[in-house]
């Protein structure tokens, strides 16, 4: 059974929905959510973490909606990788990394720290005398430490040069862990997961193996990320250079960036199977050839 998935899930803040009516599971080998700076990826994530309560739609954990789960045994199984700038600047890191163990288990610091490639050595350091990645390593140690079957990391490598950005993604393949990942570094969703989920104002517009929604994308907009985005590293991708349109409100939201756009676009597309992925966009066959 899938750990987690989400069943129409409808998210937002203040009464405003800022993700709309997406469904997807957490499957094995990785699965990426991929998409440009406001298009809900975060949101979702923290819905999957049950920081956020949908407006409509559940978040399933097992056989049980995450409103009525133990959330002790949640916690256990599904934990968050934070940006590294979240670890207490006054925290020696053997500390924070102990605070994170199970009281009858905190001798195993040096394990864990090992676990994550650092020398043992380090833990009475403060994070400001580590380098970036290994500040990197030590949250991936406290993500570690309560033996999770998931974890959710969101960006966790954007902060990093380029190189010590692959071998934190080296550290993460690695590891025997679930992952459901947020980024819009297609470099990183495509070493790490085998399924992907591309949001486009909190819109589910395209679904599936990551390996061929970037060989042979079906959405315009999955397209363009993947022409505009250097290989790793970079900045958000611009779409078809046009990235000030705003979402349309009605029909296509992409609609009004699309350089595909047809009279047909008015209508909102409903999510749809072709060529072995999930896409909504009424031209997708174009996109394809
Ligand atoms: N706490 C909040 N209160 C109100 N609106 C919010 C809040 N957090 C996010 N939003 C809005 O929800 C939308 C989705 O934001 P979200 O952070 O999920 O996007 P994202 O894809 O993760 O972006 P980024 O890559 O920049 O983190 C945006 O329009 C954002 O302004």
């Amino acid at each position: 059974m899938t750990l987690l998935r989400a069943e129409r899930v409808t998210l937002g803040y203040g009464g405003r929905p800022v993700v709309h009516d997406v469904s997807l599971d957490i499957v094995a080998g990785g699965v990426g959510l991929i998409g440009e700076s406001g298009s809900g990826k975060t949101t979702l994530a923290r819905a999957f973490l049950g920081l956020l309560t949908p407006m409509s739609g559940n978040i399933w954990y097992g056989d049980q909606t995450l409103k009525k789960a133990d959330m002790r045994t949640f916690r256990k199984d599904v934990q968050p990788v934070f940006q590294a700038e979240a670890l207490d600047p006054r925290m020696r890191i053997g500390a924070s990394v102990a605070e994170a163990l199970p009281r009858a288990e905190r001798s195993r610091v040096g394990e864990l720290l090992e676990q994550v490639g650092l020398d043992p050595e380090l833990a009475g350091r403060r994070p400001h005398q580590l380098s970036g990645g290994q500040r990197q390593r030590v949250v991936i140690a406290r993500a570690l430490a309560v033996g999770p079957r998931l974890l959710i990391l969101d960006e966790p490598t954007s902060a990093l040069d380029v190189t010590v950005q692959a071998r934190i993604l080296d550290l993460l393949a690695g590891l025997d862990t679930e992952r459901l990942l947020i980024t819009h570094n297609l470099a990183v969703v495509e070493r790490l997961c085998r399924t992907s989920h591309v949001l486009f104002a909190g819109r589910v517009v395209e679904s599936g193996p990551t390996a061929e929604l970037l060989a042979r994308p079906a959405h315009p907009y999955t397209r363009a990320l993947r022409d505009a985005v250097p290989r790793l590293g970079g900045p958000p991708p611009a779409a078809n250079g046009r990235t000030e349109a705003v979402p349309a409100a009605t029909g296509c939201p992409y609609r009004l960036r699309c350089p595909l756009a047809a009279p047909q676009c008015e209508r909102p597309p409903a999510l749809r199977e072709l060529a072995g992925r999930q896409v909504a966009c009424h031209r997708a066959e174009d996109v394809l050839t």
